[in-house]
Formats: structure tokens, C-alpha cells, sequence
């Protein structure tokens, strides 16, 4: 009987756990999906065990709070009725350990009380006893205890003498989507996940939670310390430069954030620039192939990320981005973290870019022995700015030298693709930019996965000389182009 309910509540916490990780990684349709699968189980224990329902109600705000669109923090006290077990003082610690799995556990409440009757009289007045709060998920009869602390209790000689405690649970001790749950519309999606831009809380809220947005934001400031202001997007991430439009739902109108990414400070305007909290291990990765004295060409460099990590591992920077406002931020981060010196920072558009300045330091640098690595994140057209190198370098300089193994840049040029087989869509694509087949000499990496059928990849190759001479490039068909290793283009994907 009891195990029926330690089960249920096991359960009940699986489901919260899981909840708390969708809601963050806002993927709606596994959360849709987990959820039924859980109430459908949570009820099937119910009718096999035949037990009174559970009190899953504790953590139920009063009904009132129902469609409140400005927040009333008050109108969320209650006082309810919880199981708790009187335990004398000398045993306490040892007890309250031995039962640690089915204690009451809520933000800001203590779960071990004075001994107070409901008269307020204390039953021990010289304060010989405790009360522990226990969840009533977990425990409601005297015989719900398992045998673990069943004997925990008889080893200290505590009886299994289930109390009743009238406990005051308020607005600090509800989650925010118990809280969320209870406000908005019955039956609807409470998903109050968001990503975290320094002080900044970005959401992305649809449709049916608008009404309640500046609740939303007040509810997310009280609950995750550090964040002072809220906003909510309000336009797809279309624009040119990638940012967001956004409405500030609730806090301090600051957008300008201090954010530490793998160890490196970057300061931006959230709101004039993009900056996105989820490409963090990609900028590490790509970091980390770099060695010192190499050269980075980073056509679209937003703030900095791959930038300013290259610059402090010693190499030499190119970073260029269209938008006025990402190009200033650049030039402050590179100041803020003292790697100024090491970047050559440009505003202009991608191709102007790869075909001036680049077109200007690429022969000598590829005279040198170090690396020369662009990279090219603007995944939704950079796969077709890769036509800039067609022809770069003009025709080739000394046709005896071709076949010396020339230090040919390696590009890292990330794309979308919503297709079945997204290694192969963009391989393709960029090889359709290059006009030339990159059989055998390209690895693909899955970066993330953006939306339900929307993944983001990177496309790494050695720039072919075919492509950057244009003797070799000019008007040919990438099923001319001979392919030197037949080997399938390696997925870096684990
Ligand atoms: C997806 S963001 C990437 C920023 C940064 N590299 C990162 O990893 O976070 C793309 C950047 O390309 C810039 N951009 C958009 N169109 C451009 C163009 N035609 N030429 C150069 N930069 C462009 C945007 O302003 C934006 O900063």
C-alpha cells in the first residue's frame, strides 16, 4: 500500500525534473509528450492502489490567483495541512537524516519546527522535541514509512505517530511554474524557460501566455537571482545583423550585458547586437584547433567569440562584421580583455571583406608556415558567400609551384539545413557556392539542433588552390573538378 505512493511521488519528481530541463531547452513537443506519458502513469497507480488521491495540491497557489495579470505576491499564502513526526532533540540530526526522502522540501521553508499544538500551545515546553515536516507526496498514514525509515525511526526509538502541522506556504515558497501554472489559463503551456544573457532574461513567450507577459517577468526576476531585467522577443531573428527586437516585460531597461564565456568577458547590447548563450561549446571547439601564430579570419564576428579567444591563444586576428554596433562592441571587447594589439577589426559586408582585405594578406600568410582558419557562422547564407573565394588570388602565379602543398586556408563555414540527410544538403550547397567538389576533403560537424527539424552544421574543409586561382575555377562544373582521395566526408558528430 505505502510503496504504491512512495512510487507515485517518485514519479511526480521525475516528471518535475524532466519539466525543469525541457522548460530551459524550450523543446515543447518532448515536454508535451513527457507530460502525458506521466499523468497517464500517475493515475494508473492511483486506481491500482485504490488509495485516497494524493495531496499534489499542497503545491496548489489558492484558485483565486487564477487569471491575476498583475502580481500579487500576498493572494498566493495559504495555510495547509502537512504529515509531520515528533522527534526528541538529542536524536534529531541522526532521524531527520534517516528520513531525508520523505521530508518536506520547498524553497526558503524549514522542514525540522518548533513543537507547537494547534492551540499554540508547545507540547514540549522545555523544548525536548522537534516537529519534521514530511512531504505528504510521500507520507500520509503511520504506515507509509519504508522499512528504510521504518528503521531509522525504531533505532532511535521515535514512534511512527504521524502529526498534523498547519503550515503557511507563500508566494517565496512556490517554483515559478507552480506559480506560472496557477495564473494562467487552465489546461495551457506554462513553459517559462528563457536564455540567460547576464543580467538579462530573454523569453521567447507565445501567443496565449502575451496577456500575462508582465507577470512572467516579474515572477522570473523574483526566482533566478542575478537576473534584474526581462525581455521578451517580439520578431523572428531575420534582420540583417541578427539581433533581436525585443519588449522589456519586467525590470531595469539595461540591455547592455557583461556575460563570461569560457573564461573570457564580453560586454554588448543585448539589444543592437547578437549573442547567443547556446553556441558557447562551438566557439570552444573551433578554439581549441587553433595553435599560436596562426592567423583567424572571422568574416562574420559578431562581439567577439571566436575572436577574442583566438587573439588570447596568440594569434592573429581578422574580424570583420556588417553591423556598426557588433564592430564597436568587437573593438571594446578586444580592449577589455588587452588582445587589441593582436585584431584588425573591419565593418563591411562579408564579401567586400574576403575580397579586399583578405584578397590583400592572403598571399603572404599563405607564404608562412602557420595556419590560416576562417570561419564563417552566419548559418543561414554564409555557405553561399563562399562564392568570394572563387577566383581570389587571381591566376596562378608560377603553374611549376601548383603541385608544392601550398598552406591553403582551412575554412569552417556553418549552415542550416532543414533536410533529411543535412551532412549531404550542406556539402552540397557549399560546393555549389565553390564550384568544385569537396569529395574526401571535408568533415561536417553537428553544432545544434535549432528547432524541430532545423539542425546547424559546419562545414570544414581546406580551401582547394582550384578554387582560389582562377585559371583553375573559372566557368567549370563541379563534376569536372577531379576528386584526389575517395573517402565520404567525415561526420565529427558524436
Ligand atoms: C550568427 S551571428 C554570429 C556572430 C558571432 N560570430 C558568434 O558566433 O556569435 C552573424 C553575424 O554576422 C553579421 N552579418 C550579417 N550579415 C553580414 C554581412 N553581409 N557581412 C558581414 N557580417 C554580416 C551579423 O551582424 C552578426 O553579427
Amino acid at each position: 500500500m505505502a510503496a504504491g505512493w512512495r512510487g507515485s511521488a517518485r514519479l511526480v519528481f521525475l516528471f518535475q525534473k524532466h519539466h525543469s530541463c525541457i522548460s530551459q531547452s524550450q523543446n515543447f513537443n518532448q515536454f508535451v509528450r513527457i507530460s502525458l506519458q506521466f499523468s497517464f502513469v500517475v493515475h494508473s497507480q492511483k486506481a491500482m492502489t485504490g488509495h485516497p488521491q494524493t495531496d499534489l495540491g499542497l503545491y496548489k497557489p489558492p484558485q483565486t490567483v487564477r487569471g491575476m495579470t498583475e502580481l500579487d505576491r500576498a493572494a498566493f499564502s495559504q495555510t495547509v495541512s502537512v504529515p509531520a513526526i515528533r522527534i526528541p532533540t538529542q536524536v534529531l540530526n541522526k532521524v531527520v537524516k534517516g528520513l531525508k526522502k520523505v521530508a518536506l522540501q520547498r524553497p526558503g521553508l524549514k522542514r525540522v519546527v518548533e513543537d507547537h499544538s494547534e492551540d499554540g500551545n508547545t507540547y514540549s515546553s522545555k523544548g525536548e522535541h522537534r516537529l519534521l515536516l514530511l512531504d505528504p507526496n510521500n507520507i500520509t498514514y503511520a504506515d507509509s514509512f519504508g522499512s528504510e525509515e521504518a528503521e531509522a525511526l525504531k533505532a532511535y526509538g521515535v514512534p511512527q505517530e504521524i502529526h498534523k502541522y498547519q503550515l503557511k506556504l507563500t508566494y517565496e515558497n512556490l517554483k515559478s511554474e507552480e506559480i506560472l501554472r496557477a495564473v494562467l489559463p487552465e489546461g495551457q503551456d506554462v513553459t517559462s524557460g528563457f536564455s540567460r544573457v547576464g543580467h538579462i532574461a530573454h523569453m521567447n513567450l507565445r501567443d496565449h501566455q502575451l496577456p500575462y507577459r508582465k507577470l512572467i517577468g516579474q515572477v522570473i526576476i523574483d526566482k533566478n537571482p542575478g537576473i534584474t531585467c526581462v525581455v521578451n522577443k517580439t520578431n523572428t531573428i531575420d534582420s540583417t545583423y541578427r539581433n533581436f527586437q525585443m519588449e522589456v516585460l519586467a525590470g531595469e531597461s539595461n540591455m547592455v550585458a557583461k556575460v563570461r564565456e569560457n573564461g573570457v568577458l564580453y560586454e554588448f547590447d543585448f539589444s543592437l547586437v547578437y549573442w547567443n548563450p547556446r553556441l558557447s561549446t562551438e566557439h570552444e571547439r573551433i578554439v581549441s584547433l587553433l595553435q599560436r601564430g596562426d592567423t583567424v579570419v572571422d568574416v562574420f564576428a559578431g562581439v567577439g567569440p571566436f575572436a577574442i579567444p583566438a587573439a588570447r591563444r596568440g594569434c592573429e586576428v581578422l574580424a570583420n562584421d556588417l553591423n556598426p554596433e557588433s564592430f564597436r562592441w568587437l573593438q571594446h571587447n578586444a580592449k577589455l580583455n588587452k588582445v587589441d594589439r593582436k585584431i584588425t577589426s573591419f565593418n563591411m559586408d562579408g564579401r567586400d571583406f574576403i575580397r579586399g582585405p583578405v584578397q590583400e594578406r592572403l598571399p603572404a600568410l599563405m607564404k608562412g608556415s602557420h595556419k590560416i582558419h576562417v570561419v564563417m557562422n552566419l548559418p543561414a547564407l554564409a555557405l553561399e558567400f563562399l562564392d568570394a573565394f572563387r577566383g581570389l588570388l587571381g591566376p596562378e602565379p608560377d603553374q611549376s609551384l601548383s603541385c608544392l602543398d601550398d598552406n591553403l586556408p582551412q575554412v569552417h563555414c556553418y549552415g542550416f539545413s532543414k533536410e533529411d540527410d543535412t551532412q549531404r544538403d550542406v556539402v552540397e550547397r557549399a560546393e555549389a557556392s565553390l564550384k568544385i567538389s569537396l569529395q574526401g576533403q571535408c568533415s561536417v560537424h553537428l553544432v545544434r539542433n535549432v528547432a524541430p527539424n532545423k539542425e546547424m552544421m559546419c562545414v570544414s574543409f581546406t580551401l582547394p588552390r582550384g578554387v582560389l586561382y582562377s585559371t583553375h575555377t573559372q566557368n567549370r562544373d563541379i563534376s569536372e573538378e577531379p576528386c584526389p582521395k575517395k573517402q565520404k566526408c567525415e561526420d565529427l558528430t558524436d
